[in-house]
């Protein structure tokens, strides 16, 4: 059968084909494996021309990967009016210029302050129209450090025919994240504080996802970015980040530098250069947890127990889109891919083939920036640029000051509003960062989760418990 691109693959090989609804309302492949599209659609040059708006971009970037899997109609008529109401600049996504070539690209300005509300709201409005049409209900289980977990319950919370879980780790997000989880008061949504690390989150959701008992009672997904469509969703700002350079009047391609924790971003970025956005290269940038920079530098991708930081959101030592990085880069070679993170669950270390490693290194650099550097960067960009950031961003900022911006702009991506981590903000520019209305409006409301053990079977406890 012709690869084509709204027809899904899985990374681990799996033959059965699905669309882009199933891949939404599935999560993962059958296989354990990701699923990718069939073949990278081609976007045409108007689409990042200058001034157009985010909901035109969305559209013309989410249309080919989506086919009609869904009724005629669905992305336009509920999911792009939904993407970009309640955000608070009329420019979704703004481009800020700090300096000559380099650009912040903010994308806070959503429900919950952080990147994740611009493919969480799609998320939600196309799975709303893949349920409406197929009749069937849906129970979502989600791992977070702290965003991805506050913009699902955001999109979600008193949806109907949806479920919604999310695993946060215990005492390991900011009060901001947490109570914006927590403290929203919805029928359908419950909130485990897990004892354990961000990978113990997305282990448990893995298992969850797999788990016949569930697959077997009804719809069982996940709006991580293991889940296609939620990633597709982070394509759109990439293409309007060009879109935006050019009607500053810089045409030239740039260097995306990308904060990264699970590496959706960073593989959102990607997929769109490889639908023929101009991208001269991408950086991906993590704190001390840097299995992804370890594997990219040295060629062994080994894990470690993650370490708390003040980006407390990419303290991630097992970056599942990884493993789509692996797939691209090893020109689809599933067998490989199968190989190489089985030997990675089982032993918890592998080596990459050489010629895996130059392929991976032709789409990505990556760099390790330390807790030092970060406050320094917090500080930088405030007595400089006038702007209050937070720890992620300034991950971000300070892998960008890096890179050489003769051949081109840089654009680091501005991940999250700096009053959802005023503890490490405010000691290092002297004042609480601003809080805007929608962490203002979570007021003292009372929190409602539960506390369970990093365990498989705690886990399944909790979610029959809730299902029930
Ligand atoms: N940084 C994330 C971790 C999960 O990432 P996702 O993109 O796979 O959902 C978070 O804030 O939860």
């Amino acid at each position: 059968m012709a690869q084509i691109s709204d027809r899904y693959v899985s990374t681990r090989g799996d033959a059965s084909d699905a669309d882009f609804a199933e891949a939404l309302l599935r999560g993962m492949a059958p296989d354990g494996g990701l699923y990718m599209p069939g073949a990278w659609p081609s976007l045409s040059p108007d689409a990042w021309a200058a001034g157009r708006g985010y909901a035109e971009i969305a559209s013309r970037a989410m249309a080919p990967f989506i086919g009609d899997a869904l009724p005629a109609g669905a992305l336009d008529r509920r999911a792009l009016a939904r993407l970009t109401s309640g955000f608070e600049p009329d420019e979704v996504t703004p481009l800020r210029k700090l300096e000559d070539s380099l650009y912040m690209l903010e994308l806070f300005h959503g429900p919950t302050a952080a990147f994740k509300d611009l493919a969480m709201q799609l998320a939600a409005a196309l799975s709303s129209e893949a349920l409406k049409a197929s009749g069937e209900r849906l129970t979502l289980v989600t791992a977070t450090s702290g965003d991805t977990g506050a913009a699902a319950v955001a999109a979600f919370a008193n949806t109907d025919r949806v479920r919604l879980i999310v695993l946060h780790p215990h005492e390991r997000v900011s009060p901001v994240q947490r109570r914006q989880m927590t403290t929203v008061e919805a029928p359908n949504v419950l909130n485990l504080a897990v004892r354990g690390d961000f990978d113990d989150c997305q282990r448990l959701v893995k298992g969850l996802l797999a788990d016949e008992s569930l697959r077997s009672a009804g719809r069982f997904s996940s709006v991580n970015s293991i889940n296609w469509a939620r990633l597709a969703g982070q394509i759109p700002y990439y293409v309007s980040a060009v879109s935006q350079l050019a009607a500053m009047g810089e045409t030239r391609a740039p260097v995306f530098v990308v904060p990264t924790g699970n590496f959706g971003d960073a593989f959102a970025g990607i997929a769109a250069s490889k639908m023929g956005l101009p991208v001269a290269g991408f950086v991906a940038a993590v704190n001390r947890n840097d299995a992804l920079a370890r594997a990219i530098n040295d060629g062994v991708y080994a894990r470690k127990a993650a370490v708390e930081t003040a980006s407390v959101s990419m303290d991630v030592q097992a970056p599942s889109n990884f493993e789509r990085l692996v797939f691209e880069a090893s020109g689809r070679d599933a067998e490989l891919t199968r190989t190489l993170f089985e030997t990675f669950a089982r032993e918890g270390t592998v080596t990459l083939p050489p010629a895996l490693l130059d392929a991976i290194r032709a789409e990505v650099s990556a760099v390790s920036v330390s807790e030092e550097t970060t406050r320094d960067q917090i500080a930088h960009a405030h007595a400089t640029w006038g702007q209050v950031v937070c720890p992620h961003t300034a991950v971000a900022l300070s892998a960008a000051r890096g890179v050489d911006r003769s051949r081109g702009p840089v654009v680091a991506l501005s991940t999250a509003h700096p009053a959802k981590f005023g503890k490490d903000v405010a000691p290092v520019v002297g004042f609480d960062p601003e809080p805007p209305r929608v962490i203002r409006e979570l007021g003292d409301r009372a929190e409602r989760f539960e506390v369970i053990d990093a365990d498989a079977s705690a886990a399944l406890a909790a979610v029959r418990a809730f299902a029930a």
